[in-house]
């Protein structure tokens, strides 16, 4: 059984971003990504300090926009104003939104050009066409990590639980373009065990805990866990449990130094690739 080390994968692509950064930079280009940030809750509090810390390291500017309690309309405004910023290269609005927002409605304000983390239904819509965009962050860290550890995709039965519009589904459609063949689980899933054990990689994004046991993987398989969840004593675990999945599956990605330092590095390298267009 491998453990994929994400944070050493993280750290490869940062040390690409970082030479491109320092290229912009010399020819005057400061790249910048603008963080909108319409919670005040503390796993989100926690995200972007660690985007922060992140972009400070590779030499990408980050401005962070805090909103109280916003309305709908008031992120749309912020993020059009973003949008026209010419100093801004890159946006992220962090999830989760205000109640009765959703990321469907305010992702159409931000210009697809500035659209690092895949939020505008546009950027959906070419991912499903298969036209150059930027995927999710998450989703996008998902193929990053299976292409770097050579996981062969062409052919290969792929289980993806869980539709989300920010992992799920766009997971779903980029592992497609790598010519797998794509079952997307759910909810109402039924046998999902079944599904699941039948899969040469399972990509597993719930946000429950635990979710996935021993049965639901097949001898061998790769396991890519996006689950953070946080514990009552403060820690992080994903939706896999590990220790008993360890036992069964080939290479599992481990919760933390799994996806999550993956997804940081591609906001960043998306932001700087934005900035050079
Ligand atoms: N529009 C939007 N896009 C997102 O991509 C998005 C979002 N909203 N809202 C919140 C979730 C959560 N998320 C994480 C990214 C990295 C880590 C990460 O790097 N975690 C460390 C944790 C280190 C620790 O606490 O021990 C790790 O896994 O190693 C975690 C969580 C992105 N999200």
């Amino acid at each position: 059984m491998t453990l994929i080390d994400g944070r050493a994968i993280a750290a490869a692509i940062t040390a690409e971003v970082t030479e491109t950064a320092a290229k912009l930079r010399e020819s005057g280009t400061a790249p910048t990504l603008a963080v909108l940030v319409p919670t005040d809750d503390d796993a989100t509090a926690w995200y972007v300090r660690s985007i922060e810390r992140a972009a400070k390291k590779v030499g990408v500017d980050c401005r962070v926009v805090q909103l109280e309690k916003p309305t709908g309309a008031d992120v749309t405004r912020e993020l059009d104003k973003l949008s026209a910023d010419p100093s801004v290269h890159g946006i992220i609005c962090q999830t989760p939104l205000p109640e009765g927002v959703t990321l469907d409605d305010v992702g159409a304000h931000i210009d697809p050009r500035k659209d690092v983390d895949g939020a505008n239904p546009v950027s959906l819509g070419r991912l499903t066409a298969g036209l150059p965009t930027y995927a999710p962050a998450t989703a996008a860290a998902v193929l990053e990590i299976l292409k770097r550890e050579q996981v062969a995709l062409s052919g290969a039965q792929v289980a993806v639980v869980g539709r989300s519009t920010i992992v799920g589904k766009p997971a779903a459609l980029l592992l497609l373009g790598e010519h797998a063949t794509v079952t997307v689980c759910h909810s109402r899933t039924k046998d999902l065990a079944a599904v699941t054990k039948a899969a040469d990689v399972l990509v597993v994004a719930v946000g429950r805990a635990h979710f996935i046991g021993a049965d639901h993987v097949k001898p061998g398989a790769v396991v890519i866990d996006v689950g953070t969840n946080p514990t009552p004593e403060g820690g992080l675990v994903g939706d896999v449990d590990q220790a008993a999945v360890e036992e069964i599956a080939g290479s599992i990605t481990p919760v933390p130094g799994g996806v999550g330092p993956v997804t940081t590095s591609l906001l960043l390298r998306h932001t700087v690739t934005a900035a050079q267009s």
